[in-house]
Parts: C-alpha cells; structure tokens; sequence
C-alpha cells in the first residue's frame, strides 16, 4: 500500500496542554483508520491538524503523493446549521466547486455528477427540499453526497453514524467501502468500538496522554484500552468475556 500521509514524531495539543508526544504513523491508501478515544482525549484536534487547521507542537507531516488539493471532509453533524437556505441538490454541488468554480455554476455534466452522488447516497427523489426539512439520517446523507462530489484522495469523518438509525449506518458503511476499493484513505472518529470491527483496518487510540496507532486487532485489546480511559475494567471484562482477542458488539 502506499501512504497518502506520513506523520512521524508527533506531539500534538495546545499551549497549555499536550495530548500526546511521539507517534509515528502512516494513513495508506485504501485504508480505513478508526480513531477513538474517551471525550477530550484529542480526536478533534488529530482532526483539525489534519484538515491543516492546527499545527502540531513538533514533529512533521509528509504528503508522499503530494499535499491533496482537498481533503474530503464531514463535520460532527452537530456542527451542521441546517437553516441554512439551500436545497439539498445544492448541498451536494458544494463538494464540487473547486471543479467549476462558485460564480459559473453546474454544467450539464457536473449536474449529471450531482444526481449520482444523491442516487447513490439515497436521497435523488428529495434533492429539491430545503435542508430545514430533512430528518437526521436524510441531512448525513446529503453530506456524504457532498462528500462524494469532493472526490478527495484522502477523506474525514467526524463521528458519521452518532445520528442515524441503523439502516443508514449500513447503507454509509458501503460508500465508505467503495471509497477504500478505489484506493482512497477514509479516516473515522467513533465512539462505537462495533463500527470500527468490521469495517476499519487500522486504529489509532487515543487518551492517557498517550496515541497508538496500528491494526485494529493490535489497538483495541482489553489493556489497552482499559490502559489509555476509554473502558472502565468492568466494562472491558464485560466486553471481551468470550475471547481475548475478539470484542463483543456494545455500544460504550
Ligand atoms: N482551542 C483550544 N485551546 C486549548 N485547549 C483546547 C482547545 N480545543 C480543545 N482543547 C482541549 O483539548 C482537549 C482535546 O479536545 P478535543 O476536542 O480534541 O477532544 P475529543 O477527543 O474530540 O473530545 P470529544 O469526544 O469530547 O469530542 C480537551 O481537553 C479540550 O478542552
């Protein structure tokens, strides 16, 4: 696998305040990295310097295949001002419009290109609604159209499944799936350790001061993850009752 992104000798945090120091890791192409970790431990800060928004306190960040011209980016949908007055067709275009610019607007095929990103996502027959009128899981939707319309080597998901039912969360999991056979790298924040089992290679671990990174079967062990505050004991005996190496599927 090649990397999209080499990071080495990271300490990241803020004036007053280091989250960790020292991690070394690559985000490969056609990977799909699940960071945790308890609330504060980082996870939007890791995301933030990613998106080129906070520099680290040292180390460095190579980009092998050249810095992305975009990062493909979905915010906690809590960040999300849905009053805003467009339509969800045009939420959508808004990936694009490094593509075509903001004053010449959609041509034919760009337009063609929208309709398959909301086909695909599941919302083409409610694309002239106004987001005010979206439920939760119809508004994430439209953004990972959004996302779509990017078309970013490298790809952000900030929490993608705290606000929708089980049968969107399934339905997002295969674009993410697509992304990663096309060779993208899709990094995740969850909360839910079952989302990231069967569907993330990699994991980087935050909390305790520290960040591991590695294979998801590495990551998250019970030590581990005890070890760095994202379970309590009990919750991780509770968790890994039958087997050492294999979660049960709980939401924590
Ligand atoms: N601009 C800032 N200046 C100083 N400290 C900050 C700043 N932003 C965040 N922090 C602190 O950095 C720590 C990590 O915050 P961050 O938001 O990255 O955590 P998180 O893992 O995303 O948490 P959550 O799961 O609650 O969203 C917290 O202690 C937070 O208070």
């Amino acid at each position: 696998m090649s990397s999209v992104l080499q990071i080495r000798d990271l300490t990241l945090g803020y004036r007053d305040l280091t989250l960790f120091r020292g991690l070394d890791m690559d985000i490969e192409a056609g990977s799909t990295l699940a960071v945790l970790g308890a609330n504060g431990a980082g996870k939007s800060t890791f995301v933030k310097m990613l998106l080129g928004l906070l520099n680290p306190l040292s180390g460095n960040l190579h980009w092998p295949q050249g810095k992305p011209r975009e990062i493909g980016y979905l915010a906690q949908m809590t960040e999300f001002d849905r009053r805003f007055p467009i339509r969800v067709r045009d939420l959508a275009a808004m990936g694009a419009w490094r593509g075509f610019g903001l004053r010449s607007g959609l041509n034919a095929e760009a337009r063609k290109c929208v309709d398959k990103a909301l086909e695909e996502v599941g919302v083409l027959d409610i694309a002239d609604r106004p987001l005010h009128t979206l439920s939760g899981g119809q508004l994430q939707r439209a953004l990972f159209a959004r996302v779509i319309m990017q078309d970013a080597p490298l790809i952000l998901l900030d929490e993608p499944f705290a606000a929708v039912d089980q049968s969107t969360e399934a339905h997002l999991l295969t674009i993410i799936r697509r992304w990663r056979e096309e060779g993208r790298a899709v990094v995740l924040v969850v909360h839910d350790l079952s989302s990231v089992l069967d569907h993330c290679s990699h994991a980087l671990l935050l909390g305790g001061q520290e960040a591991t990174y590695g294979a998801v079967n590495e990551v998250l062990t019970p030590d581990r993850l005890v070890a760095q505050g994202y379970l309590s004991e009990s919750q991780a005996s509770w968790m890994f009752r039958d087997s050492a190496a294999r979660l049960e599927v709980a939401d924590v």
